[in-house]
């Protein structure tokens, strides 16, 4: 229907806004059916949507965005706002459905349980199990088949006990709404730590201050081996839009060797290793870590570890410099732990071992800038020029959670400025530093084509 001459600023918003989702979620059906010769199901208790296109992370932000900008827009104010301020329920009850092994009992039952043997099989009460239940099936995690029948989905298979996502669900629920989130008001507040820029003035910091004065977080998991293991095992779920999606390796020359710094259990190194056997890996992080790190390249691929085509060096990265004159050094999720400080003392040791073909690869969120034109040119209006909005929401949220929960993140850092990114013309060319983004990609556009 062609559109009025005389509309109105906020109809044209909302028309264009569903000519972006109609667009979007097109682009998005076809790149799934391309890939993957289907559009994944939410119904089917499997998921088949990880090997994920950098195309279709890219429709999925305008997507998401634009969805959460329309609802905004036409929702009654008070229905948006009291919805935001119940979120923390949204994680609360994950956490019972993860902790309480929901999924688990659910796995190979199809046709779904009815909540009275879930209760009896997780030991917790019938009723109030399925009130949680349905406020979780109401956003397509766990789906009701019938009153008070409950079955797996997508969403909710993938948080079985033994999965990467239920770690980070439980690693949430057990130590960031413990120690960390809560406390970020008090935190900011504090005359003492509002202001600082230390890691041992974090919300973490704050909420621990009686227990331990200047608790870190890193600090905390190495005294707690089931907690280290549990975060690393998180650490393992950031699996979409991989390093190889976005940088050359299958041109690196056979036996070029790459060092993962700081690569906890193997999240990308893995992967890696499966793809490119001819690379030499080593994988660095605390000597507690890397023992984690052994036993999971032992149960994910011994392959790997038979063929002695990884070492495992320990390393204090502020203390000390990784192994000298590998190929790559890569680093994902580190830089956007620390202050500035603390990063130029990691990236300076990093800089000593490196020999003059080393290249550094950080691989990282990076917030975008309002008053840069080459980021926000192309988001198409009326999305916000800020990430385009929703969508970029979780870069925003590893920024609090780095920098309440972890250290002081990246805002602290002065990290979330863009940094130039460096084009594939030269590959490999020696002594290069690139910095690439992880999932939520503020220039992706940027990229070159693969
Ligand atoms: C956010 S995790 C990222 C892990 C991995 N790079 C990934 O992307 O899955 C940060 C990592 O830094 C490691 N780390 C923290 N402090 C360290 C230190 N002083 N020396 C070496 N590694 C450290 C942690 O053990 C953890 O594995």
């Amino acid at each position: 229907m062609p559109a009025a001459a005389n509309e109105s600023v906020e109809r044209k918003n909302v028309r264009a806004l569903i000519g972006i989702i109609s667009t979007v979620a097109e682009d998005a059906m076809n790149t799934w059916e391309q890939e993957s010769g289907r559009i994944p199901s939410l119904d089917k208790p499997v998921d088949d949507t990880r090997a994920v296109a950098p195309e279709l992370l890219r429709s999925m932000r305008l997507l998401e965005s634009a969805c959460f900008q329309l609802c905004s827009t036409l929702m009654p104010t008070s229905l948006s706002m009291i919805t935001r301020s119940y979120a923390p329920i949204d994680s609360a009850c994950l956490g019972v459905a993860s902790q309480g092994k929901v999924a688990d009992v659910l796995d190979g039952h199809p046709k779904g349980l009815h909540v009275d043997i879930i209760a009896e099989k997780t030991q917790l009460p019938a009723e109030k199990l399925a009130r949680v239940l349905r406020l979780l099936a109401v956003k397509h995690c766990f789906k009701e088949v019938s009153k008070d029948v409950s079955a797996n989905n997508r969403l909710s298979h993938s948080i079985r006990s033994t999965t990467p996502l239920a770690a980070l669900i439980s690693t949430f629920s057990d130590i960031c709404h413990e120690n960390a989130w809560p406390f970020l008001y008090s935190t900011l507040a504090d005359p003492e730590y509002g202001p600082s820029n230390s890691p041992t003035k974090t919300s973490f910091s704050w909420s621990m201050r009686k227990e331990k004065p200047d608790a870190t977080f890193f600090g905390y998991l190495a005294e707690r081996p089931e907690k280290s293991e549990m975060f690393g095992k998180a650490m393992t779920a950031f699996d979409a839009g991989g390093v190889q999606e976005f940088y050359p390796i299958g041109s690196l020359p056979a036996g070029a060797t790459w060092c993962d710094v700081g690569g906890g259990q193997g999240g990308v190194l893995i992967p890696v290793a499966n793809t490119h056997p001819t690379l030499r890996l080593t994988l660095q992080d605390q000597l507690h870590v890397i023992e984690e790190a052994k036993q999971h390249f032992a149960q994910e691929c011994p392959g790997v570890l038979n063929e002695k085509r990884i070492s495992f060096v320990p390393i204090d990265f502020f203390k000390e410099p990784p192994v000298p004159n590998q190929d790559v050094y890569y680093m994902r999720m580190i830089i956007h732990d620390w202050p500035d400080a603390e990063s130029i003392q990691i990236l300076k040791n990093v800089r000593k071992a490196m020999g003059p073909q080393s290249r550094l690869l950080i691989h990282d969120y990076v917030l975008p800038s309002l008053d840069s034109k080459a980021q926000t040119q192309h988001i198409p209006k009326p999305l916000l020029p800020t990430y385009y909005g929703a969508g970029g929401q979780r870069s925003f949220m590893m920024d609090q959670h780095a920098g309440a929960a972890e250290l002081e993140g990246a805002h602290a850092a002065g990290l979330h400025q863009p940094r130039p990114r460096q084009r594939a013309r030269h590959p490999h060319s020696p002594r290069r530093i690139e910095w690439h983004t992880v999932p939520e990609i503020p220039a992706l556009e940027e990229l070159p084509k693969a």
